[in-house]
């Protein structure tokens, strides 16, 4: 069972990635991400999606033209864990 991440260590998770928002919901984190075309957004997705399998971490996302829009959570947690804070910090390294 993967730990969940206390407050004060989600609160440390938003404040090292600004750009993402807090989902109390699903104790999840977004972040809207926008391209100059599809093709981009897409070739994003691709480069997400080779990383998150060898995580063995999926995002929750969608995909309209040149918006990507990203959900971080760990079901395994019900909520956020390390696994999530891993998986952003690579996407940020993507950008
Ligand atoms: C068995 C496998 O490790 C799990 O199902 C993984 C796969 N990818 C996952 N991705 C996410 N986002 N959360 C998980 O809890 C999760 N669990």
């Amino acid at each position: 069972m993967v730990q969940k991440l206390d407050d004060a260590q989600r609160d440390a998770l938003l404040a090292r990635f600004p750009g993402w928002t807090h989902e109390p919901k699903r104790d999840a984190i977004t972040r809207q991400f926008k391209f100059d075309d599809f093709a981009q957004a897409f070739g994003f997705m691709a480069s997400v999606a080779i990383i998150a399998e060898k995580m063995d971490h999926h995002p929750e996302w969608s995909n309209v033209y040149n918006r990507v829009d990203i959900l971080l959570t760990t079901h395994d947690a019900d909520g956020l864990s390390e696994r999530d804070a891993k998986l952003a910090e690579a996407i940020e390294a993507l950008l």
